[in-house]
């Protein structure tokens, strides 16, 4: 297991360090290690010339954020102390009498404090237990206005360390140097906007004290680069050949949205899997030909709307012939048979846009709980509510395990934190996107890729929520690089599958 993929609660956070001090680790050492490391991180990016103001609270945060004042001093920076609280921890308050007695000037007041360059938030870490009120909340709105940027130490201070949630109110950090292990809060979609960008300080957490309190596999993890290329079993084996490398059935499109199913197809292509077949209405097959000619594109017969009447697939062919079927982007709601047919099969199966929506209409749970095999849903959340009106989304992680719990099924909720959980509650988080990705189409792609990724590896062992986290990965990175090359305004669905290859190119 590595550092970069583990997420912890504050409770848990405690427990482990918890550990480290029992094991005989001085608090104090341990806060000069951390420190150290975020000084020496800030020293690579502050100019020398700088003013740096430090916030400093009542507890070990604000402790960290003291040595911190320090060691910039002894560096040349120039560097003033904010602390407005009456009562500190123990070792934060040694830390501040030192720093005073070093003449770091120290001040209580608003009013009274020069201008600065550069803010580090020391003012509450994972110790914040209750909302944030009267001057402290106004000392925090006051620092936001300042416009410069901020520095905030293990989470901005004002966040709730496990839900991201704002108690009160929280400092909008431009940067978050999280300590040791990364908190959930830091995921959530909630705190995005307030955390800037995030980065993971290791202080050399023994694996052992974490897999104490976490298990040998923790609950809820991160995606990372690593974990995806160990699910896309690369490389391929010398001998692999087309029928080893799966057999996908996309069930797609509609004459209303023929776009919908080429952009499956060429999300699917990305993966590199070894068969594709597509099944569309018949008036739209030779567009399909014309976009995809490695496809096998099946015409079916269709309604008086242009949506799949029969899924007509060809001789000697059945549902079980396909390793996995992706089904849903661009069919209409009157192709309902045609998804009831899917799921009333026993092939792996990924539902997707209006298959969610036919699902819904279904009944979501009743529908899911007689399936035999393999399900994946990847809704939105207006798609969420729809198969899920009784699930709070708030709190996105809890909803997706309680979604895959109720449906037996792999539970994947879109947004700017993808969340991803399979019906034991093992949970995925996707640590990085870009809103460029907030676009029509994008879902598509995600399904066809992830439909690809399936087919491929569906019979090798692997967990099912990796494919899914691989498959929103690899994603994500596509409109990373994208954006990164065309600015956020240039990833429309057809330019972000030109990029899904490039990004295991620079893997
Ligand atoms: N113990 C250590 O040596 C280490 C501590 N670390 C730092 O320690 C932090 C945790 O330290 P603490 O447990 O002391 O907690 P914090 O420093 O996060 O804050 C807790 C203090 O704030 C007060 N408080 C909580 N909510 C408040 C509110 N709404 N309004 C006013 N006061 C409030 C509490 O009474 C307590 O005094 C981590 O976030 C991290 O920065 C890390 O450096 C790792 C090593
Ligand atoms: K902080």
């Amino acid at each position: 297991m590595i550092k970069e993929q583990i997420v912890v609660t504050s409770a848990q956070m405690r427990d482990i360090e918890g550990r480290i001090f029992a094991g005989g680790m001085p608090v104090a050492a341990l806060m000069e290690k951390v420190a150290g490391l975020i000084s020496n991180r800030l020293k690579s990016i502050i100019p020398k010339d700088r003013t740096i103001g430090i916030l400093v609270g009542p507890g070990h945060n604000g402790g960290d954020a003291l040595v911190v004042a320090r060691e910039l001093h002894f560096q040349g920076y120039q560097v003033w102390i904010y602390q407005p609280f009456p009562k500190l921890k123990e070792l934060t308050s040694q830390h501040l009498q030192y720093a005073q007695s070093l003449g770091i000037p120290c001040y209580q007041e608003l009013a009274e404090l020069p201008s600065c360059d550069f803010l580090i938030d020391g003012l509450f870490g994972f110790g914040l237990e209750r909302e944030i009120t009267g001057n402290i909340a106004a000392t925090i709105n006051h620092f936001n206005d300042w416009n410069c940027q901020i520095f905030s130490i293990d989470l901005p201070s004002g966040l709730h360390t496990d839900t991201g949630e704002v108690l009160g109110t929280a400092i909008r950090a431009t940067h978050t140097f999280c300590l040791g292990l990364w908190k959930q809060g830091l995921l959530q979609e909630q705190a995005l906007e307030y955390i800037g960008k995030a980065e993971l300080i290791d202080f050399d957490i023994p694996l052992a004290d974490i897999h104490v309190i976490l298990g040998e596999v923790p609950k809820i993890k991160r995606i990372t680069k690593t974990t995806v290329f160990n699910t896309l079993s690369l490389p391929l084996p010398p001998t692999t050949h087309k029928y080893k490398s799966g057999h996908l059935l996309l069930i797609c499109g509609s004459k209303r949205y023929a776009g919908g199913a080429i952009l499956t197809g060429l999300g699917a292509r990305a993966s590199g899997v070894g068969m594709l077949s597509i099944a569309v209405p018949e008036s739209i097959k030779p567009l399909l030909v014309s976009h995809l000619p490695e496809a096998l594109i099946i015409g079916c017969p269709e309604t008086e709307t242009g949506a799949i009447s029969d899924l007509q697939l060809p001789p000697k062919t059945d549902l079980s012939s396909f390793s996995a079927i992706a089904c849903g982007p661009g069919l209409t709601t009157d192709a309902t048979p045609i998804v009831e047919q899917v799921i009333n099969s026993e092939v792996p199966l990924i539902l997707d846009a209006d298959g969610l929506n036919i699902l819904a209409q279904l009944g979501t749970i009743p529908t899911l709980r007689k399936r035999q095999n393999t399900t994946i849903l990847t809704p939105h959340t207006g798609e969420f509510h729809r198969l899920f009106p009784d699930i709070n989304y708030q709190d996105r992680v809890k909803a997706v395990q309680t979604a895959a719990l109720q449906t037996g099924a792999v539970v994947l909720l879109k947004g700017a934190r993808i969340a991803i959980s399979n019906p034991e509650g093992v949970v995925w988080i996707n640590p990085e996107s870009t809103p460029a990705l907030a676009r029509g189409g994008s879902g598509d792609v995600l399904t066809g890729l992830m439909g690809g990724i399936l087919a491929r590896v569906v019979n090798k062992q692997v967990n099912i929520e990796d494919v899914v986290a691989a498959a929103s990965w690899w994603h994500s990175q596509g409109g990373i690089l994208a954006a990164k090359e065309r600015t956020e305004l240039g990833v429309d669905a057809f330019t972000l599958t030109q990029y899904l290859m490039r990004v295991l190119v620079d893997m």
